[in-house]
């Protein structure tokens, strides 16, 4: 089946039918049900609902990270769940970033060692990997920080790291869970303010779930969710062009 639509553009994300169940013992938890969900390239798609309605579990199955138990994941073209464990993971490196409520960066390497890592893991040579992690990192406003660990740096400094080492492999989808989650409102909105930034200014394809609906109501693109189901995809914002620019954070 081709997931081409019929203006003939292919989205760069399509999800049909996708069933998870978690299995613990004898329970059964159905987490995604028939979920449909397109995305197309470019997009900044928030993902709210209440707890337990299946957010996390969207996230990690259409990203490749979960297996699902019944449907079809296709990100640029290629289907998810038809490539081998090892492919999907390859494929999961070279083209998807995330970003986690808890910074998951590596205490003991610098901002831009955590940065360059995903590249030089997909065989970067060294020295360019550092020179892409060092620019990715003055994109986010840290040129200043580069050779500070992460103890040294403030929650929103540290997920700006974290954006930046998502970004830095060019990867077709950014994955962000909670992003803000652990910020004050404050670093909250300059870490909001700096993924908004990157998929207006650099077209970067975000999809974000989050709990705050003052966030929700910023995005370009909002889908609800309820009980593993999409109950509704909104625009709560009309996409950028024509919107006054913000400043990156610094
Ligand atoms: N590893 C797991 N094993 C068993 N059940 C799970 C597992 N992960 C999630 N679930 C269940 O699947 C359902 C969806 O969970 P999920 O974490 O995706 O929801 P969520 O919307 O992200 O919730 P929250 O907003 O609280 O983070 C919930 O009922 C949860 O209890």
């Amino acid at each position: 089946m081709d997931s081409r639509t019929q203006d003939g553009h292919r989205p760069l994300l399509a999800a049909t039918g996708v069933r998870k169940v978690y299995r613990t013992g004898s329970v059964e938890v159905t987490a995604l049900r028939d979920l449909d969900l397109t995305v197309q390239p470019g997009e900044l798609v928030g993902v709210m609902g209440p707890s337990g309605s299946g957010k996390t579990t969207l996230l990690n199955c259409l990203s490749g990270l979960d297996d699902i138990d019944a449907g079809r994941v296709e990100v640029d073209g290629r289907d998810l769940f038809a490539m081998s464990d090892a492919a999907r993971t390859e494929h999961r490196a070279h083209a998807m970033g995330f970003v986690f409520q808890a910074f998951n960066l590596i205490p003991v390497f610098s901002a831009a060692e955590n940065v360059e890592l995903p590249l030089l893991l997909t065989g970067t040579p060294p020295r360019e990997a550092r020179a892409r992690a060092t620019a990715m990192l003055e994109r986010v406003g840290l040129g200043h920080r580069v050779g500070h660990r992460p103890s040294e740096l403030s929650g929103g400094e540290q997920q700006r790291v974290t954006i930046a080492r998502a970004l830095v492999a060019r990867p077709a989808v950014v994955w962000a869970d909670e992003p803000t989650g652990n910020l004050d409102s404050a670093m909250a909105d300059q870490v909001m303010d700096l993924l908004t930034t990157l998929n207006r200014d650099e077209g970067q394809t975000i999809v974000l779930v989050t709990h705050d609906e003052a966030i929700g109501r910023r995005l370009p693109r909002l889908v609800r969710m309820r009980d593993g189901r999409l109950v509704s995809d909104t625009r709560p914002r009309p996409p950028a062009g024509g919107t006054p620019r913000a400043e990156l954070v610094g």
